[in-house]
């Protein structure tokens, strides 16, 4: 053969091999990420989430995903992973928990929650596993959750009265304004001991935060730099300043308030705030609780456990008046439980089956946190066999488990709570995080902490709002309706 031939046929081989090489890289690279939808430039596929993200995620999961229950997302410059099925997401918790159990960074959320000093924002690490260890064992334990009993039995009696006055009136009443002031008035009491006024001011601050926080960041699009410049050009960094400012100094008076009190001593129940200032004293936490870092957990405490606690309560409210018949067996029930007395008391909410199914029922279809709250990976993971890069955001999409006919059959959208009963479908499944079909609060480490605290706190406010608080007939004249979405 010419040496000509053999230059040629050496290059063709080569050439080849290079290609057989490049193709199985690039092509092996993209079939190891779950499936994903065609995405744009810049945005990715910001554009297909619309105004009710965990909606869009199950229709777009239904065209691209496959049944590994994966899709993976390029948000502006976010990689995301949806997590829709109940099998994801028992792999992802039982085998990679530790690498997902970070947050996805947000320089406005910094910000606002005062240096993510707290549980829910923290990254994941030491100061993190330290205060969840906090929160979990002093400040939402099941003894101290118990101590809240008179300030929930004070608070749904005002509830009531609020609903009764509106119905004897014949007034058209905003039920959702009253399951705010409720859930506001219980959380805020818990965490700081503060009622009236007070919890006003919160209320408000916690509004115009949450209208910085929701919603697309800058940061999810820009560059962190570039992000900067815009916030401070368009004067968002400013309104940023003054709302960190104004947290600050409620939050100082409220300090020093606790301080002032509790000079001799803490009489009664402690609130978490009394609670934290003696922990700082006692100094054995391993934390350093400074000033900065309580403001942080107690701001933490409520922003978490107000919005969350009065969606919940006003979805049960708008299933069970659509729902006539569940709202007669829950009428019933507590006629029965209560036997002729004139308010609910907490021991008799063991007793309530119907009405403990009634909230699994509600957790389930309208989760309040419809995909969690977004966690970020610090390793790369193997998941459903696609491999998932560090820095990945991970959202569970809890809404679309809580609803998928495979766990939940052919009615899986209709608000039936006898399945969680007797020898209903899913009589075993619980809302701990236990059963990856039901994580209306999460599960594994980021898990919310709050469930025994909660709990008690839906029932006796469902409870009391019974057939002889009228709510039916004050609802029937509401002026704004419930969030049927
Ligand atoms: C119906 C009421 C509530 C629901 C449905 C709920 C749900 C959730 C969810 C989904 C998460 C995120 C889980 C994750 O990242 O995977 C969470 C976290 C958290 N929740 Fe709740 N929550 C409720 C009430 C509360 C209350 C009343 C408090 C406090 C008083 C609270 C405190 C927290 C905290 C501190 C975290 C952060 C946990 C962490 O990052 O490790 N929650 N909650």
């Amino acid at each position: 053969m010419s040496p000509y031939l053999v230059f040629v046929s050496n290059v063709t081989v080569l050439l080849a091999f290079c290609y057989v090489i490049i193709k199985k890289a690039v092509g092996g690279s993209r079939n190891k990420l779950p499936p994903s939808p065609p995405s744009i430039p810049l945005l990715g596929h910001l554009h297909l989430l619309g105004r009710l993200p965990h909606r869009s995620l199950r229709d777009l999961q239904a065209r691209y995903g496959t049944d590994g229950g994966l899709l993976f997302l390029q948000l502006g410059r976010r990689r995301t992973v949806v997590v829709s099925t109940a099998a994801a997401a028992a792999d992802l918790y039982k085998n990679h928990d530790l690498a997902f159990a970070s947050r996805v960074p947000s320089a406005t959320v910094h910000k606002l929650s005062l240096g993510s000093n707290n549980v829910s924002f923290a990254p994941y690490g030491d100061a993190w596993r330290r205060s969840k260890k906090l929160a979990v064992v002093h400040l939402l334990s099941p003894r101290r959750a118990d101590s809240f009993g008179p300030v929930r039995a004070a608070e749904a009696a005002a509830l009531v009265a609020g609903v009764r006055r509106a119905a004897e009136a014949g007034e058209a009443v905003e039920l959702r304004e009253l399951l705010y002031g409720y859930s506001n008035a219980v959380v805020t009491r818990a965490a700081t001991g503060t009622a009236g006024a007070t919890a006003e001011e919160m209320k408000q601050l916690m509004v115009n935060s949450t209208a910085l926080m929701s919603g697309l960041q800058l940061e999810d699009v820009l560059p962190d730099a570039a992000a900067k410049v815009v916030r401070w050009a368009t004067g968002l960094e400013k309104r940023l300043d003054r709302q960190v400012e104004a947290w600050d100094k409620f939050l100082s008076e409220m300090i020093a308030e606790h301080l002032e009190k509790n000079c001799g001593g803490v009489a009664g129940d402690e609130d978490f705030l009394d609670v934290l200032l003696r922990l700082r004293e006692e100094g054995n936490t391993g934390l350093e609780l400074t000033d900065d870092r309580i403001k942080s957990i107690v701001q933490d405490m409520i922003f978490a456990g107000t919005e969350t606690s009065s969606v919940t309560l006003e979805w049960a409210m708008a299933e069970l008046i659509r729902n006539p018949g569940a709202m007669a067996k829950l009428w019933d029930e507590v006629a029965r439980v209560s036997n002729g007395k004139p308010t609910i008391e907490e021991d008799d909410l063991s007793r309530m089956e119907y009405l403990k199914a009634v909230l699994k029922e509600t957790l389930r279809l309208h989760p309040p946190a419809p995909l969690l709250v977004p966690h970020e990976s610090t390793t790369a993971a193997v998941v459903q066999g696609y491999e998932i890069p560090a820095k990945t955001a991970l959202f569970i999409n809890a809404w679309a488990i809580g609803r998928d006919p495979t766990t939940w059959g052919d009615a899986a959208e209709e608000f039936r709570p006898e399945r969680f009963l007797g020898d209903g479908s899913v009589t075993g499944i619980d809302l701990r995080g236990n059963e990856y079909q039901l994580l209306p609060f999460g599960a594994g480490r980021r898990v919310c902490p709050a469930v025994n605290f909660v709990l008690p706190m839906l029932e006796i406010s469902l409870a009391s709002l019974d057939k002889k608080t009228d709510v039916k007939k004050a609802a029937s004249t509401m002026r704004s309706g419930l969030g049927y979405t």
